[in-house]
């Protein structure tokens, strides 16, 4: 024990590593817990599993693969278990692991018997094929490849998912998320669908909450939130007849929530130059440029024309219009532009396709067109809740989960994640 410490002190949480003794812990966190099983049985399925894709791999031949399944049956270890069967949650633990060691699998396997080689490709499709053969070899060995006291409720120790959420009595309420979570524990124990429905009807009021008891939107701003909840037919229009390259939809704006906040921040730092990235109706260039000194200046961009056209539509009945300057094309190429004039700005929105959301941060950065001292304000940082549900994320979820790790691996940021809306992070850039 204190020679793994030793070998592994500075870096207990384990991670970017090709590691010999993670062998039989690639795949079966992702059940093990659910499984109830013990540990030690959970990590023979997996060793189990390794081995039979090391012959896969040809690393070892058959012959090893099956000394060592018998190995794993004769010391009554389990080698399949029917939480195996899903594969979404071997999938889910794999994409973990990719992530924990630092972008590569490195599943250590036997590459020859008694020593490690490391596995990097698998993909889904094929995860999911290996699984079912190795489960049809498992069944032909002593209980059809099932161990001897499997479970923790076997030996005399709880179901390790009676761990998984304080019981509800026990558990403070501090946020509403605590009071959320107890009623729905109670809710769950009693299978009690009428709590259920409260539950979801307190969760729908959180939102609602939010936009009660913040500052009221100008009429200006108010009448953007209208015009865009009515433009969905027009941009679906739009889209067919291609006078926009992609479907817009009045769900991007950021409305009055992050409206009201976006103006606080600019008064609080008595900001001058705001850099708007996405400017889609105008909702938050406007609400900006209504909290700036009448010498404040909002640089906003907008890839498409007919986006721009109405949000210049919106803002111009206002008394601030003057403060905003809306330039169209792609953020990326608008960016450049603005740094080769020398632009900074003290304030910078960032709400454009996720996708591309680190590529910007590091271009902002780097041509210090968010200047030291300045704060940048990003949305939909919690894309659509995508990382909570563990299950794979979409190309905007990926976006938005580089640029949270990008920040918090960049110590010229101080940020913070704020579950407003979809998520909204800010980041102060302190050198
Ligand atoms: C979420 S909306 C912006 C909402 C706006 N900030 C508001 O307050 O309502 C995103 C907008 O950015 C535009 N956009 C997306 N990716 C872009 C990119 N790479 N360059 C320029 N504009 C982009 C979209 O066309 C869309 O109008």
């Amino acid at each position: 024990m204190e020679g793994y410490v030793r070998s592994e002190y500075g870096n207990l949480w384990e991670t970017h590593q090709c590691r010999p003794h993670a062998y039989g812990h690639t795949w079966s966190p992702g059940y093990e817990l659910p499984s109830g099983m013990l540990h030690g049985q959970a990590v023979g399925t997996c060793m189990g599993f390794g081995a039979y894709l090391a012959m896969k791999s040809d690393f070892i031949p058959e012959i090893e693969c099956q000394r060592i399944l018998k190995v794993i049956s004769d010391c009554e270890l389990c080698l399949w278990h029917p939480i195996m069967e899903d594969g979404a949650a071997v999938w889910r633990s794999q994409v973990a692991m990719i992530e924990k060691r630092g972008g590569n699998l490195c599943a250590p396997i036997p590459r020859p018997l008694g020593e490690s080689g490391y596995l990097n490709d698998l993909s889904e499709e094929m995860l999911l094929q290996r699984l079912q053969e190795y489960k049809s070899i498992c069944l032909s060995y002593p209980r059809q490849g099932r161990g001897v006291e499997e479970h923790c409720t076997e030996v005399g120790l709880a179901d390790p998912q009676s761990k998984k959420m304080a019981p509800p009595d026990d558990r403070f309420v501090v946020t509403p998320t605590d009071l959320l979570i107890t009623t729905l524990s109670k809710a769950k124990a009693q299978n009690d669908m009428a709590t259920v429905g409260e539950v979801v009807r307190m969760l729908d009021g959180v939102d609602g909450m939010v936009v009660k008891y913040s500052t009221q939107p100008s009429e200006a701003l108010h009448n953007i939130s209208v015009q865009t909840a009515k433009s969905n037919p027009n941009w679906a229009e739009m889209e067919k007849k291609g006078t926009t390259s992609r479907l817009l939809e009045a769900e991007m704006i950021s409305g009055q929530a992050e409206g009201q906040l976006l103006k606080l921040l600019v008064k609080f730092g008595a900001v001058k130059k705001v850099l708007d990235i996405g400017t889609f109706t105008g909702y938050s260039s406007l609400a900006m440029a209504e909290a700036l000194p009448e010498d404040g200046r909002v640089v906003t961009l907008e890839r498409q024309e007919e986006a721009a056209k109405m949000a210049a539509e919106n803002w111009a009945s206002s008394p601030h219009v003057g403060k905003i300057e809306s330039r169209v094309g792609e953020a990326q190429a608008l960016l450049q532009a603005l740094a080769s004039q020398g632009e900074s700005f003290d304030l910078v929105f960032l709400d454009v396709d996720k996708p591309g959301y680190f590529a910007l941060y590091q271009t902002l950065m780097e041509t210090g067109l968010l200047r030291v001292g300045g704060l940048l304000a990003v949305d939909n940082t919690m894309y659509k809740g995508e990382e909570l549900t563990g299950e794979r994320l979409s190309l905007n979820g990926e976006g938005a989960r580089a640029l949270n790790a990008g920040l918090l691996a960049d110590d010229r940021v101080l940020q913070v994640m704020l579950p407003l809306r979809d998520g909204l992070t800010l980041a102060f850039r302190q050198h």
